[in-house]
């Protein structure tokens, strides 16, 4: 038997669909009808779902599949059909009929007449259970670990219904009572107003009421679940974060114990980053790029401050700034700094710490779910690019929502992507809505178009995207979107817009409603980064401007004069990815005095770049973004595992 390793009992009505149309096909059903034995049938369908993103046990699909049946069969037998209470009882009823109506093998009065239990036995689905249904969904043989469906203790579901004035309490004993043992009559009620009590209205009120029971149930567990989850990723983090101190102390202990030299004075030619520590607790090591606290204990428990106020800015120096029981991030450009070396390697040591370990503990999805909007009959290419990115960053799946014309080329071009052809469908911003709640991150704009229409579901899924406070990177036809309408997302703190130089004058003007200064870039970076709301904007470039309008960084790893189509979508989409990372790390509490859409668009830059400089020595002149998105692993490896 199979052990369950998957999180949650609940299922949302997504995966429940998926799960119902997978059910549904028609070589499914075929297996199910025509065998005895359908565990290997239950395989194939948790397998398909896998694919589609969702992690079920054959066995858990399988329970649940029954669980939709009783509640189809329920819905039917108590004959709602027509007053329109059967989607209370069975929400997924529509679809369940759909299929069931197809099915060659099951005769539709004997679907009806087979009170109790599933009734739907006979089709061979259930007859190697092992198990018996009377006791409701909960017995398993006694050596599954399969997590279940139901509570295994029946939860008893108090019914009140209301006739007339009298109010009547019934408490069935168990779920199984809901499901097929149903008392013919209602209990303890006196024989005139039973006469007169209208049956198929108690039925139907008792069936809602078990209905919502079980769903409150389902609710709570989520919730437990969830919660379940984030401690277990912050504790991750921490762990990840604490284990690079340690790397970081060691090493710079051993490389100042290993030198035989005399000890020279500190050079201050490289600023320590982070100090977690009042100023009298300041050890800074010789060679790391860590100002080292009193004890880890230290670090982790010392308050925080990001305010740039609190941080100050002093133009163009590299400077040390200390603020009484705050940990600060003490050095920073102020506008119209130059770039400097020193600066790029401590936000990169940032970069490393928000990047996830790989363990065995983690299930497929963990490391990241992004969401690509883009995709049109023009632009096939730019929305790949983007979402190939993410998976070789490190996100583990990428959904493409594209036009149905762009989605058989888009996955055609690689099997690896989750291709959804719904962009332009007459309900799209629903369709994509319903994955939200599965997405970590969002990149809105790589070959989207600037077709009205499209424009239109983008910002409505924009706008559902920021209420569920996922990271969004938006770039392209999406700037152009947010030229028209900057309040879409002025002053979302996890939004992060990547213009190139035509991208980023186009927004300047609407907003400024004046021509932009171009001789001082920074000052405009940091002006217009302001009047989004302090949104964290990237100008790409010779070097990249990053700004979250209190100060500006300058990204400069070298790359190549390659400028070939397609670099700005394998930055938006890695970035998507960089963007989750860093604020999971921020929340957990390991990213300090520093923003983290700032921390993730430097390391999407710093990659692109690293990219386009080792694809340019393989291929010179003939570098395409293919080349470059070969060399996310390496370059990757280069920047942030070395
Ligand atoms: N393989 C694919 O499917 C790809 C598809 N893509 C998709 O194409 C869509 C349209 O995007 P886009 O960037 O081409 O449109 P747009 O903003 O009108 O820019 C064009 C104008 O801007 C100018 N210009 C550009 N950069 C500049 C700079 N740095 N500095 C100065 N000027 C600059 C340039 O000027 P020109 O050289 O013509 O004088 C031109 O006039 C979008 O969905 C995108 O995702 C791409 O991702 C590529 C790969
Ligand atoms: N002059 C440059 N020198 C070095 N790197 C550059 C230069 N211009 C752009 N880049 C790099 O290429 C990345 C993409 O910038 P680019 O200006 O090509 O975006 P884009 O026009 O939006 O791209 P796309 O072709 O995908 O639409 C930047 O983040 C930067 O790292």
């Amino acid at each position: 038997m199979q052990a369950n390793t998957t999180r949650g009992f609940l299922w949302s009505d997504i995966e429940t669909r998926t799960l119902l149309n997978i059910w549904g096909e028609q070589d499914i059903q075929t297996a199910l009808d025509g065998n005895f034995r359908n565990s290997f049938v239950y395989r194939d369908v948790s397998r398909r779902l896998g694919a589609m993103g969702f992690e079920r046990t054959p066995e858990q699909c399988r329970v649940r599949i029954k669980s939709l049946k009783r509640q189809y069969l329920l819905a039917k037998e108590g004959n709602l059909r027509n007053n329109g209470q059967y989607h209370k009882i069975c929400k997924f009823y529509d679809i369940m009929e759909g299929i069931l109506s197809n099915r060659a093998a099951l005769d539709p009065q004997e679907l009806m007449d087979s009170g109790a239990g599933d009734g739907l036995e006979e089709d061979g689905e259930d007859a190697q259970d092992g198990y018996s249904e009377g006791a409701g969904e909960a017995p398993y043989p006694a050596e599954t670990e399969v997590k279940l469906e139901y509570p295994a203790a029946p939860i008893p579901i108090p019914v009140k219904v209301t006739v007339g004035n009298t109010s009547i309490s019934a408490k069935p004993t168990n779920s199984s009572q809901v499901a097929g043992n149903f008392p013919p009559r209602a209990p303890k009620r006196p024989r005139k107003r039973r006469s007169n009590f209208p049956m198929e209205k108690l039925m139907e009120q008792f069936l809602e009421q078990s209905a919502q029971a079980e769903e409150n149930f389902y609710r709570m567990e989520e919730q437990r679940l969830q919660a379940e989850d984030r401690r277990r990723e912050a504790e991750h983090a921490r762990e990840l974060h604490m284990l690079q101190i340690l790397a970081q102390m060691f090493s710079s202990r051993s490389s100042s114990s290993s030198s035989s030299a005399p000890p020279k004075p500190t050079p201050p030619t490289r600023p320590p980053v982070i100090s977690s520590t009042p100023p009298s607790h300041h050890t800074r090591g010789s060679t790391g790029h860590l100002k080292h606290p009193a004890s880890l204990t230290d670090y982790f428990s010392q308050p925080v401050s990001s305010d740039p106020q609190t941080l100050g800015i002093r133009s163009g120096s590299v400077c040390e700034e200390r603020t009484k029981g705050s940990a600060v991030f003490e050095h920073y450009h102020g506008v119209g700094s130059s770039s400097h070396r020193g600066m790029d390697d401590d936000i990169i040591s940032l970069v490393k710490s928000i990047v996830p370990p790989l363990t065995s503990k983690k299930h497929k999805g963990q490391d990241g779910r992004i969401g690509i909007i883009g995709g049109c009959k023009d632009y096939t290419g730019a929305p790949y690019f983007a979402a190939i990115s993410a998976l070789k960053v490190g996100g583990d799946l990428s959904h493409v929502f594209c036009t149905k014309e762009a989605a058989t080329v888009i996955k055609s071009y690689s099997p690896e992507l989750i291709v959804h052809p719904v962009l332009d469908s007459p309900n799209a911003v629903e369709e994509i809505e319903m994955w939200l709640p599965r997405l970590h991150g969002l990149v809105v704009g790589p070959g989207l178009g600037r077709e009205d229409g499209l424009l239109k579901t983008a910002k409505e899924v924009i706008e559902r995207s920021k209420a569920r406070d996922i990271p969004i990177v938006i770039d392209a036809d999406g700037l152009w979107l947010i030229t028209q309408q900057p309040s879409i997302i002025q002053g979302y703190q996890k939004g992060i817009l990547t213009p190139n130089f035509m991208e980023f004058t186009r927004l300047f003007e609407a907003f400024h409603h004046e021509p932009m200064n171009s001789s001082d870039h920074r000052r405009s970076v940091m002006q217009l980064s302001g009047a989004l709301g302090n949104l964290t904007l990237v100008l790409k470039g010779e070097q990249d401007l990053i700004s979250d309008g209190s100060k500006v960084y300058s990204c400069s790893v070298e790359g190549s004069g390659r400028r070939c189509g397609g670099q700005g979508d394998l930055l938006s989409g890695s970035m998507g990815v960089l963007a989750h990372w860093a604020h999971t790390t921020s929340t957990a509490g390991l990213i300090r005095g520093m923003n983290p859409s700032v921390v993730a668009a430097f390391g999407a830059c710093s990659l692109t770049r690293q990219c386009n400089n080792q694809a340019f020595q393989r291929h010179g002149r003939s570098t395409t973004t293919s080349d470059m998105i070969q060399e996310i692993g390496p370059a990757f490896k280069k920047l942030f595992e070395s």
